[in-house]
């Protein structure tokens, strides 16, 4: 397992296996492992080298070279400690390899397509050494990598640990996953000057321009991958929202950031309202930040009120958002268009910008941090939560975690320990008035491996809508019942292939429904059946 006779990455194709024969030869050949080894011992040795590393950017290098060498043992060593190692490989970590990309940069871990390739697109993604296999993709352009902004080409990792959970957590192939980070250029000048700098050294181009390459993209994808599913993931708002509409009928594709995101959070608002005594209809949600996953979950909450009989128009009467200009409001100028859904019709006060205040005047019961401010639920503004409902519902979703826009500590003790709290990226656990708790990590982790998987397994032609909200009712209808004597508002991580696999079922039954599926076999299956088969096809290490 430790000896690697040849290097992961190769262009010919199958390299993968023939490594692995190479290895388990070499254990096999007197003298090449010594007399006490076993795999089992040698994943326990893993973690401790792993474990002795000083800081977490240490850790990510580390397995980042164990993933290269030898990718069974990677996989193992992740399926075996799900809470410790996702933090690494995914968020906070990983913002923080985007970050130092430039300095840690080793061996390529998936394509990079630049703006210079328009014309011959296709050419590059037959590169691919697995280009066989890809079946699922997660493209970034690297311009809003988790609340870091504009990274350019270094938002790699984003796509890389993305691709490692749908691996880890749906038990997707390894060598069906393509890691694609669109370099378009950036606008962020530290990269621009940095020496080490691995992107294209120029600003972002005219959206005529990025337009016409993104054409070619989807369609040269469609071409060389005919069965791959695309994740778009970290574009900035505008072009989230709008590559989404473009796009989105041509192959089977979603945004994380709009729809995961909506989907996690509406299954965490699910659980959460079961915890508080008051009805569906007189919850109030405020939203801090109006971005592409602000307003991709507003949008989603919708059906938290649609499905308990409220009409679509008072849905939206429960919902507020707030921007960095404050409280959206239809007078107010110059509101994008992909939040105006959302804007106050009958607000006529003066601009309103301090959260205190908007909590005063919204009552809200459930408070959403999308906006990477990092503190921006004040005690005072938790406090003022507390005044509104027995037990406030506050979720700071902000990646990585120094933006969360507070910390569970906070949300317990100035909530006299009543909060329900989710985060985007782990908490862990607070001890507080002698009860135990435990933070949610209200992260589109729990959403995406199992939205890709069914749609992979029913080939479906694209993913609607539909098929986002039957993954969040498969989450929230997740939990264990421990899960739930506790609190939880989302399953423990350890369980994620199995939740990924209850996903994937809801999400081919409503593929199967709506009539976007070329799944005839499955429709016959029952749903254990199908819940059996889907846990067939997971790869494991
Ligand atoms: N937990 C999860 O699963 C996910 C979390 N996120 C996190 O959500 C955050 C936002 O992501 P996007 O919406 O894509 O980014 P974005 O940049 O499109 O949106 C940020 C929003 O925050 C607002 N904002 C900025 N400063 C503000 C201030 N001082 N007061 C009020 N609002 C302010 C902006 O006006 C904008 O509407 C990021 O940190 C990202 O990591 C995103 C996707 C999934
Ligand atoms: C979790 C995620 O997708 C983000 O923070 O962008
Ligand atoms: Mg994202």
């Amino acid at each position: 397992m430790a000896i690697v006779l040849t290097p992961y990455w190769s262009p010919e194709e199958g390299i993968q296996k023939l490594k692995l024969e190479a290895q388990a030869k070499a254990l096999a050949a007197p003298g090449l492992a010594p007399p006490a080894f076993s795999l089992k011992v040698q994943l326990d040795r893993t973690l401790l080298q792993l474990r002795s590393k000083s800081s977490p950017i240490e850790k990510y290098s580390f397995l980042a070279q164990l993933k290269e060498t030898d990718v069974e043992a990677f996989y193992r060593l992740c399926l075996e400690n799900m809470s410790e190692i996702t933090p690494i490989i995914y968020t906070p970590t990983v913002g923080e390899a985007c970050l130092q990309y430039s300095k840690i940069y080793r061996n390529p871990e998936g394509l990079f397509i630049s703006l210079k390739d328009k014309g011959r697109i296709g050419s590059i993604l037959r590169n691919w050494p697995l280009a066989k296999d890809a079946r699922i993709s997660v493209v970034t352009d690297g311009s809003r990598i988790l609340g870091l902004g504009d990274l350019g080409a270094n938002g790699m990792p984003i796509a890389v640990g993305k691709l490692s959970l749908y691996v880890a957590g749906a038990g997707i192939r390894p060598s069906s996953t393509l890691p694609i980070t669109l370099d378009v250029g950036t606008n962020n000048s530290s990269n621009l000057s940095d020496p080490l700098y691995l992107g294209l050294r120029q600003r972002r181009p005219s959206q005529e321009e990025y337009d016409a390459f993104m054409d070619e993209f989807i369609a040269e994808m469609k071409r060389v991958y005919p069965k791959v599913l695309v994740q778009f993931e970290d574009f900035s708002s505008d072009n989230a929202f709008s590559y989404l509409t473009r796009f989105r009928n041509s192959l089977p594709l979603f945004n994380d950031d709009v729809q995961g995101t909506g989907a996690v959070v509406l299954a965490g608002l699910l659980s959460a309202a079961r915890l508080v005594p008051i009805p569906r209809n007189e919850h109030r949600i405020l939203l801090f930040g109006a971005g592409s996953a602000s307003v991709g979950v507003a949008k989603q909450l919708m059906s938290f009120f649609t499905v308990a009989g409220m009409s679509e128009e008072e849905a939206r009467h429960q919902i507020w958002l707030v921007d960095s200009k404050g409280l959206v409001y239809v007078g107010r100028e110059g509101i994008a268009e992909y939040k105006m859904y959302f804007a106050r019709k009958h607000y006529t006060g003066l601009p309103m910008k301090d959260l205190s205040e908007i909590v005063q005047y919204v009552k809200p019961t459930v408070l959403l941090g999308l906006s990477t401010i990092a503190g921006a639920f004040t005690p005072d503004v938790i406090r003022l939560m507390s005044q509104n409902t027995p037990r406030p519902i506050i979720f700071p979703l902000s990646n990585p975690v120094h933006l969360s826009e507070c910390t569970f500590a906070d949300a317990l003790t100035h909530s006299n320990g009543t909060a329900i709290f989710a985060s985007g990226s782990p908490f862990g656990r607070e001890v507080i008035g002698g009860v135990r708790r435990e933070a949610g990590q209200g992260n589109n982790m729990y959403i995406f491996p199992g939205l890709g998987l069914g749609a992979l397994l029913c080939r479906a032609k694209r993913v609607t809508d539909s098929m986002v909200e039957a993954s969040a009712l498969g989450l929230a209808g997740s939990l264990s019942w421990d899960e739930r004597a506790l609190e939880l508002v989302y399953p423990r991580i350890e369980r994620l292939r199995e939740i990924s696999a209850s996903i994937a079922v809801k999400v081919i039954r409503e593929a199967q429904k709506v009539g976007v599926d070329n799944s005839t076999d499955l429709k016959r299956m029952s749903d254990a059946r199908l819940l059996e088969f889907v846990k067939r096809k997971m790869w494991n290490p």
